[in-house]
């Protein structure tokens, strides 16, 4: 089974490039920039990753990107996680940035996004890997922040392919920030919205309705709303799920209590992902090893996860069709073995 979980061909829809700083590079970033960090080792930076829930965790994701300065930082950073993505066979990727918590501490927009779209670049040329860049506004700044950083963003429209959601949920509803998406879209920009990780069922309805989302990012209290998952089920509209972050922040008791089993068996259109890989203890291969441990997902099971993914995606119908075409020829041949 471990040896199928590796090797079946991935896409991943809900991946936070900041959150897959690795404290290794964390060291080697903040002496290349002369920054001094509040740890002495790389263990101690792991033993500090201990949350009790997502603003817990959302205050060290933020100070850890401090060491983040050159764009040559930002070209290093995605491209160690394309290089785990190639080898757990990820075909097709969806990056979120957050530029507002770079260009708030004096990193020009340019600079992220020239970094980071070189990696992509460069990661489809050496490893095949297909991506899509999507940016994230941070909810717990002012709608006024996200606008004058959508306006920032125009000039590379076509280096962006969606805007979405993210930070601090509790208090900050998609509704807030309506205007913002409205103009996102008739700019051309698809939608996708964090809402029901740590927030109510109500902020998924309002990501939907308020803001036109193509997909929500987890989405795993829609269980609470039964005319909710209904919706999400006529509807298929996908769910972003990150089993090992919800576990690391308290969302879920332990992957035993994990909904992804039962959402995915009611015919919600569920995806697997990593979210912030290096906070939260693993890579999508990872999730996807600790959840069938859990739970006792079937190929089949996981072979469904990553056909919605691929469905869920934001490439054409035909670009989605080669992509399942070859993930069955995957499944055909290991099924023989
Ligand atoms: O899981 C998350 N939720 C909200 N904001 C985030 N920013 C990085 N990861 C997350
Ligand atoms: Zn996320």
């Amino acid at each position: 089974m471990d040896t199928f979980l590796q090797e079946i061909p991935k896409a991943e829809l809900h991946i936070h490039i900041e959150g897959s700083l690795e404290p290794e590079m964390m060291f080697t970033l903040a002496k290349r920039n002369g920054i001094e960090l509040p740890y002495k080792s790389v263990q101690e930076v792991r033993d500090a990753y201990n949350f009790q829930n997502l603003q817990s965790f959302l205050d060290l994701y933020y100070a850890g990107m401090g060491v983040l300065q050159t764009q040559q930082d930002f070209y290093d950073l995605t491209w160690a996680y394309l290089q785990t993505a190639a080898a757990e066979n990820v075909q097709h990727t969806e990056i979120f940035f957050d530029p507002q918590a770079h260009t708030s501490r004096g990193i020009e927009f340019e600079i992220v996004h020239a970094g980071i779209y070189q990696a992509l670049q460069d990661a489809q040329e050496e490893f095949g890997i297909s991506s899509y860049l999507i940016l994230c506004f941070l909810r717990h700044l002012s709608a006024e922040s996200a606008m004058a950083t959508l306006e920032q963003a125009l000039p590379y429209k076509d280096t962006i392919v969606a805007v979405g959601l993210d930070s601090s949920e509790m208090g900050n509803p998609p509704s807030k920030f309506k205007r913002v998406f409205d103009r996102a879209r008739e700019a051309g920009f698809y939608t996708v919205a964090h809402a029901g990780e740590e927030g109510p069922p109500d902020y998924i309805w309002e990501a939907i309705k308020l803001l036109g989302v193509s997909r929500i990012d987890h989405g795993v209290r829609c269980i609470e709303d039964s005319q909710l998952v209904k919706y999400l089920i006529e509807q298929q509209i996908p769910l972003t799920v990150c089993p090992l972050s919800n576990i690391k922040l308290c969302v879920f008791d332990s992957m035993e209590k994990h909904n992804i089993k039962q959402l995915l068996h009611m015919g919600l259109c569920v995806t697997v992902n990593s979210d912030d890989p290096s906070y939260f203890g693993g890579y999508i291969a990872e999730n996807l090893q600790q959840i069938q441990a859990a739970l006792g997902l079937s190929q089949q099971d996981i072979y469904q996860m990553m056909k919605n993914s691929f469905q869920a995606t934001f490439l054409s119908p035909e670009e989605k069709q080669a992509k399942i075409t070859e993930l069955d020829d995957f499944m055909a041949k290991a099924f023989v073995s």
